[in-house]
């Protein structure tokens, strides 16, 4: 297990980016193994030089920063990348994938839209080779046909190779097919928000185990062979609902039209689709493609809107062989013929190759774009903060700077009190002081008298005149008042 090479991520390292890190490695370690073995320093997780190693340790020392460099990426989270000594078995992954999901079997949900006639049921029995619908009761002329489009839908257990698919096909009849079509998109606007309430609703349940997803994963939207451009009902249809479900356009019946008319009319539609700014579904190409996956995706864009036959009875070809497909004076139209119609590069899309891509982009943008709305409309607001990518580093400074204003802010107040308390303090201290001095005053005042009274006796007595007390005074000589 030479070449075998992993790497730590941040949180948020998606396999793309383990696998990009793991090519980015075995590329590193090939011109190292050119450079000869010049010493290098390599970078713990922690962003820390850790001195100078050679590059083949067995844990191979990827990193050949310098110890400046290092310095400077000191708070870049690092990608610690070393070679395994041994087989692990995380490149067994796909295959426990695989037996998860052939255990569990898969959910899809298929919504056909169209005008009455134009051969939804027969393609769907077509694309599924099931008879998912049976042949249908043609109306009387004077029936009561009802007056808005109904919603119906249709399950089947199918199995191919032990893989099972329970395919939903919802149809809604009478789409298109009243005097007054003004608003016959809505019904079908409902029934697929109800869908996604149905899912928003078990994603807050207690117990989330048994999740069913009956969101309807792509919308076939059938147009009418008219070799002129879109009608305004379709225009109005496909604004309504890009946003909502995954739209495929088909052009049905596309044998009542000749070649040149399918291409002229394809370009129209085309044309017509990007006027109005209408998103349909377009099957994505990766980088990491190969040529054949790509040239495979290329030639069903090509297709897009795709012209299609449908039939589920089988005819004899000219040849003697027997095909699906209609028969006609003048020769048979294969379904199942890439010369004659698109519909093998609808099924392959629709089954082969893109079913799951359809499925995610239901769920990580439809879904998610409703929901959001409909979380926000009732009020429930989001933390942009959580999605901020944070470095540990600049966290840590952040963190400590508001520690640091806390205490400082503490201390600024403790002092506040502190001096409050002083100034209280000394007012006390001012105000016994003064009462001092006043006292102190008094009694001097009263001394002085007392001296003064007692001087004027020593006078008279000494020239001989009587003590004379004063009158009424019984009061004695003494210090106090
Ligand atoms: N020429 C032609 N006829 C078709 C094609 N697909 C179906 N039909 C015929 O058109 C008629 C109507 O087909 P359905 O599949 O019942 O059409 P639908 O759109 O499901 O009709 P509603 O259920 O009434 O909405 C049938 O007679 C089919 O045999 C096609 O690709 N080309």
């Amino acid at each position: 297990m030479a070449d075998a090479a992993y790497a730590y991520e941040p949180a948020n390292g998606t396999p793309e980016h383990v696998a990009e890190a793991a090519q980015a490695h075995q590329d590193e370690v090939a011109a190292a193994s050119h450079q000869q073995q010049a010493p290098v320093s390599y970078l713990n997780a922690d962003g820390a030089t850790n001195g100078t190693h050679s590059p083949n340790l067995n844990g191979d020392a990827t990193s050949n920063h310098s110890a400046a460099g290092a310095g400077a990426l000191a708070n870049v989270p690092t990608v610690l990348r070393k070679t395994l000594s041994s087989w692990v078995g995380f490149s067994n992954l796909p295959n426990q994938v695989h037996r998860r999901s052939v255990r569990r079997g898969f959910q899809f949900v298929a919504m056909v839209v169209g005008e009455s006639g134009l051969g939804k049921s027969t393609l769907i029995n077509t694309l599924f080779e099931t008879k998912l619908y049976q042949p249908k009761v043609i109306p009387d002329p004077g029936a009561d046909r009802g007056k808005t489009v109904q919603i119906e839908s249709i399950s089947a257990e199918i199995e191919e190779n032990g893989v099972r698919l329970k395919l939903t096909v919802v149809d809604t009849p009478g789409f298109g097919d009243y005097v007054n079509n003004e608003e016959c998109w809505k019904p079908i606007v409902d029934n697929i928000e109800a869908r996604y309430d149905a899912y928003l609703e078990q994603e807050n349940r207690v117990n989330r185990l048994k999740m069913t997803d009956n969101r309807v994963h792509a919308c076939i939207y059938f147009i009418q062979p008219t070799g002129h451009a879109l009608k305004p009902i379709d225009i109005e249809f496909l604004k309504r609902l890009h946003t909502k479900v995954n739209l495929i356009p088909v052009i049905a019946k596309a044998d009542t039209l000749t070649e040149e008319e399918v291409e002229l009319f394809k370009q129209r539609v085309l044309a017509d689709i990007e006027y109005h700014g209408i998103r349909i579904f377009q099957p994505p190409s990766y980088e990491k493609d190969d040529e054949e996956t790509a040239q495979e995706n290329d030639e069903i864009i090509s297709k897009i809107p795709f012209a299609v036959v449908g039939s589920d009875s089988v005819v004899q070809a000219p040849d003697g062989r027997h095909v699906r497909g209609r028969s006609y004076p003048w020769g048979v139209i294969e379904v199942d013929n890439e010369q004659h119609c698109d519909f093998v590069k609808l099924r392959q899309m629709l089954v082969r190759t893109h079913m799951e891509e359809l499925r995610e982009h239901t769920n990580d943008v439809l879904y998610e774009n409703y929901r959001t709305d409909k979380l926000r409309a009732m009020g429930v607001a989001q933390d942009e903060s959580v999605f901020k990518e944070t470095n540990p580093a600049v966290k840590q400074a952040e963190e400590r700077a508001m520690h640091e204003a806390k205490l400082a802010k503490m201390e600024a107040e403790m002092k506040m009190v502190f001096q409050q308390k002083v100034q209280e303090k000394e007012q006390k201290l001012k105000q016994s002081e003064e009462e001092l001095y006043a006292r102190h005053r008094e009694m001097k005042e009263a001394l002085e008298k007392q001296r003064l009274e007692l001087e004027d006796k020593k006078r008279r007595i000494e020239s001989g005149r009587p003590l004379t007390p004063e009158k009424g005074s019984k009061k004695r000589f003494g210090l106090g008042k």
